[in-house]
């Protein structure tokens, strides 16, 4: 009788243990990888390109995503965010209420952000960071790579839409916008940092997610020590 119990006891015991392991063990969510930038920049269309997911909104005007949407990817979840700063057509207190959801939602969650991806639009860039400049103010794109570097969350820059710019003039602008983020021409020392492409011509970002898959891989790693 009296063994009987223990033994039924000791088996609930072990069942508990199991379970406390499976709750564990389901408790490590995959990590996330966010997609960050100026509104129509093409975050979404890099986030239909990896998910493969038609369903994901794109468009010609900016302001088409207004929240943030998470795709569950094999190791990662993928996050698309609304695009910050200016929005023609969005009301300035839209625009700053955005903004502010962005930022709040990465600090919340920064433990679990393996890896962090800014796009920016490499012809309409410089143009409007040079605007900015003027005013003395920081633009809003080189605030956040420093945030989200601040953060350690592995940013890394897809400068997009280089279609828009004739291929002889690339090392130009490419070594103008490495510039203003703070690191040193020539541009092709720092590809570790900044992926050039175009996802309307489908280039760049094989390269982008081989990044990804690396740090993602990094961050697992760092967690099951
Ligand atoms: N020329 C060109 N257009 C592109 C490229 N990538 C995306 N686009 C276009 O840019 C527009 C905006 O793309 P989205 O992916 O919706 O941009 P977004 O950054 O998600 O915009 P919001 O959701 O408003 O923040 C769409 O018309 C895309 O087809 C590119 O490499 N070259
Ligand atoms: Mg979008």
């Amino acid at each position: 009788m009296v063994d009987f119990k223990k033994g039924k006891n000791m088996r609930e015991l072990k069942d508990i243990k199991k379970f406390k392991k499976f709750i564990k063990e389901e408790k490590i969510d995959k990590p996330e990888v966010i997609v960050t930038g100026r509104s129509n920049v093409g975050k979404s269309t890099l986030v239909r390109l990896i998910t493969n997911n038609k369903n994901v909104k794109v468009g010609k005007r900016p302001g088409v995503t207004l929240k943030i949407n998470k795709y569950p990817m094999k190791n990662y979840i993928l996050v698309d965010f609304p695009g910050f700063g200016f929005m023609s057509g969005v009301d300035r207190k839209v625009q700053e209420s955005i903004k502010d959801k962005i930022v709040w939602y990465i600090e919340d969650n920064c433990e679990k952000i393996a890896c962090s991806i800014l796009v920016i639009d490499g012809k309409a860039f410089s143009e409007i960071v040079e605007r900015w400049d003027s005013r003395n103010e920081i633009p809003i794109d080189i605030e956040m790579f420093q945030f989200l570097k601040e953060l350690k969350l592995n940013p890394i820059v897809l400068i997009n839409k280089m279609d828009k710019i004739k291929r002889k003039n690339w090392d130009e602008q490419l070594n103008k916008i490495v510039k203003l983020f703070g690191y040193s021409p020539p541009w092709r020392q720092w590809l570790d940092t900044f992926v050039v492409g175009s996802l309307k011509k489908n280039f760049g970002w094989n390269r982008l997610l081989s990044m990804v898959n690396r740090y993602v891989e990094e961050y697992r790693k760092k967690r099951s020590n």
